[in-house]
């Protein structure tokens, strides 16, 4: 079997020769902090060994619980935020068909739609007369089971499923993914009866994408699970604290951003594809290292772009802009599909010297001369290669960043595994409005809020 492979040849010519290497022992002793649970946030240590420790039992039991689901509902919707749905959003888009929500005829798989994401009232409108004539059921995914833009959506969906299926059968497609015992989403399983899957206390939500709360929903997608944490499970092996430094590529990743940042000023990391079913990825990517690593003032801004898309609209800025960004570049080796350009008598387009080409030569053409452009206009150029997109490779990737991201921010000297500072706006947001128990915080905003006004 193949693995991803890291070039960091292209970032690591922006350092003075031996940066690199010289974040050997820090890396080293990152890893093994990890190893041994000495690190700061050592009690949410859980995911390190998760690929390696799952039976075949548990996955079988994940299986058949997707199997329910699959076989009762044209659609299942994925009530989660954040850590609770961007895993297995990223993994399912990149795994499927761009246009397969389009297609009307017998779907082997029921499509599987996002929200308690966002509280926008009229995408919950929306999704709410989508279901209306469908056959649907709930996966209600929260770790604290306490988050409100879930626990509102989940209401809301509980509600409609109940009012179309019956309660009783409701009972069947809707499912918890949360705490053993605390919090509103545990509540409401207990209380009706659902299956309920447990997400590790020592795993948090960023971190969780191969526990239940990844793993079910890519299942109810109809994508081979056992792959993915497979994948995951050989990058384990790929990345442990006896493989070398050279040879660990989460200890070279975690030690070149560590120098641009440190040593060249550069403040944000642009995640790019070129690939439009990666964007999600992207996005789990961003909540993963963004939460880990913003804290004490500190920390690379995660960013993403997909190209060639965005080529057309941050190209500029990215060649020209201010000189504080990389790239991390995800390329993907083999596309599934085959699609050549045909000749044209007429030429119109003037495009017949691509006539017999493959349109993913024309795409790689596109990433090498930007690479050469972008590290020519003083961007640093880390690139991610990666075989093809299937589950197996998914898997590796995931735990590649993952264990990354906990190496990269001990370096950094912040603990990766905490997010104090999303608290913030929830407390705001409570007080203004009215939530029993922030009756001093709403005063408070009130009045503050009267004085600047
Ligand atoms: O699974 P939960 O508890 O609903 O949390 C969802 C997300 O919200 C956060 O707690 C931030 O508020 C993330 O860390 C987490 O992934």
């Amino acid at each position: 079997m193949k693995s991803i492979s890291l070039d960091i040849t292209k970032a690591a010519q922006f350092l003075s020769e031996g940066t690199v290497k010289a974040y050997e022992p820090a890396v080293k002793a990152a890893r093994e902090a990890l190893e041994n649970g000495s690190c700061p946030g050592n009690d949410f240590l859980g995911w390190l060994h998760l690929p390696s420790e799952i039976t075949p039992d548990f996955l079988k039991e994940i299986q058949d619980c997707a199997e329910v689901l699959r076989k009762n509902c044209e659609v299942v919707v994925v009530a989660g935020i954040g850590g609770s749905y961007l895993g297995a959003r990223a993994v399912i888009e990149a795994l499927s068909n761009s246009f397969a929500w389009l297609v009307n005829d017998d779907r082997k798989n029921p499509n599987i739609l996002f929200a308690g994401n966002n509280i926008g009232e009229d995408y919950l409108a929306e999704l709410s007369e989508y279901l209306k004539n469908k056959k649907f059921g709930v996966i209600n995914i929260s770790k604290s089971g306490t988050t409100t833009e879930t626990a509102l959506t989940f209401r809301l969906l509980k509600k409609q499923c109940e009012a179309q299926r019956g309660k009783e059968e409701a009972k069947k497609v809707i499912v918890a993914v949360t705490d053993a015992c605390k919090g509103a989403a545990r509540a409401a399983a207990d209380k009706e009866g659902y299956k309920t899957f447990v997400i590790p206390d020592n795993v948090g939500g960023r971190f969780s994408v191969l526990t239940p709360v990844g793993l079910l929903p890519i299942a109810c997608a109809g994508f081979d699970i056992e792959a993915l944490v497979k994948g995951a499970a050989d990058m384990e092996k790929s990345c442990g604290t006896d493989v070398p430094f050279e040879e660990n590529p989460a200890a070279v990743y975690a030690a070149v951003r560590n120098g641009l940042y440190a040593k060249a000023g550069k403040k944000i990391e642009i995640m790019v594809n070129y690939q439009p079913k990666l964007h999600f990825i992207s996005e789990w990517w961003k909540q993963l290292f963004g939460e880990s690593e913003g804290k004490d003032n500190k920390g690379i801004f995660p960013a993403s772009c997909d190209f060639t898309t965005d080529l057309h609209s941050m190209g500029q800025w990215i060649q020209e802009g201010e000189r504080t960004i990389y790239e991390t570049v995800i390329s993907i080796e083999k596309t599934a599909k085959t699609m050549l350009f045909p000749e044209d008598e007429e030429n119109l387009d003037g495009l017949n010297f691509l006539a017999g080409k493959r349109v993913d030569e024309v795409n790689k053409m596109a990433e090498l001369g930007t690479r050469l452009a972008h590290v020519d206009g003083g961007v640093p150029n880390i690139r991610i290669s990666v075989p093809e997109l299937n589950e197996y490779y998914l898997g590796q990737l995931i735990y590649f960043f993952e264990v990354a991201c906990g190496m990269s921010g001990l370096i950094l000297g912040v603990n990766p595994f905490n997010q104090p500072g999303v608290e913030a706006y929830k407390k705001n947001m409570f007080a203004l409005l009215d939530k029993p128990g922030y009756e001093a915080d709403s005063k408070a905003i009130k009045e503050r809020l009267a004085k600047e006004n």
